[in-house]
């Protein structure tokens, strides 16, 4: 989900385990110049979509890459049967309240500027959490302690992860 700590997780996971990192909302930007927002603006949030699917799509076949998808990415089919088939997925699971208030002065994200966040948090949540369920190898709980012991939780898990 929007502020489960993706990026901020990816990104040091990726540091501990001396891979490399990309998250797909930066690699979007950094193709198209532009911020995601302005690519909503002008594309909707169809043409968002489209651009997303293209990055997981290259981003995938990459071998020993930690990849940070945008959370919506799991709402289409074919990106959660890509990232199923080729890599480990890792469901950052983090309670609406929490995701809500890491996200609340955070303009970057136009899927929440609208009139009830909270609110709209909290829908998406009940939509996403069984499609991230239906693909993830690994859950974890995102929405405790500091970033460091979620890492952590995380490299153990792989550990034992057989797939
Ligand atoms: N324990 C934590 N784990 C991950 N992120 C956290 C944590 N505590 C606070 N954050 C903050 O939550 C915000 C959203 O994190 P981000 O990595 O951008 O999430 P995502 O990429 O999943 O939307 C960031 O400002 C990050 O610093
Ligand atoms: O959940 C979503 O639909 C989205 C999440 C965002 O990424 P984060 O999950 O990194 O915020 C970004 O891809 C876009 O704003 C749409
Ligand atoms: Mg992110």
């Amino acid at each position: 989900m929007m502020g489960a700590g993706k990026t901020t997780i990816g990104r040091e996971l990726a540091r501990r385990c001396d891979m490399r990192f990309v998250d797909c909302d930066h690699e979007i930007e950094a193709r198209t110049g532009v911020k995601i927002p302005t690519i909503f603006e002008i594309e909707g949030e169809e043409g968002f979509r489209r651009r997303e699917t293209q990055v997981i799509d290259e981003l995938t076949r990459v071998k020993g890459v930690v990849i940070a998808t945008g959370g919506g990415a799991v709402l289409d089919p074919a990106n959660r049967a890509m990232l199923a088939e080729r890599g480990v997925i890792v469901y950052l699971n983090v309670p609406p309240q929490v995701l809500w208030e890491r996200t609340r002065n955070d303009r970057n994200r136009p899927l929440l500027q609208v009139p009830n966040p909270r609110e709209h948090i909290a829908t998406l949540y009940r939509q996403r959490d069984p499609l991230y369920r239906e693909i993830a190898d690994i859950i974890v709980d995102g929405g405790r302690g500091n970033p460091g012991g979620t890492v952590r939780q995380i490299q153990k898990a792989l550990e034992t992860c057989e797939k």
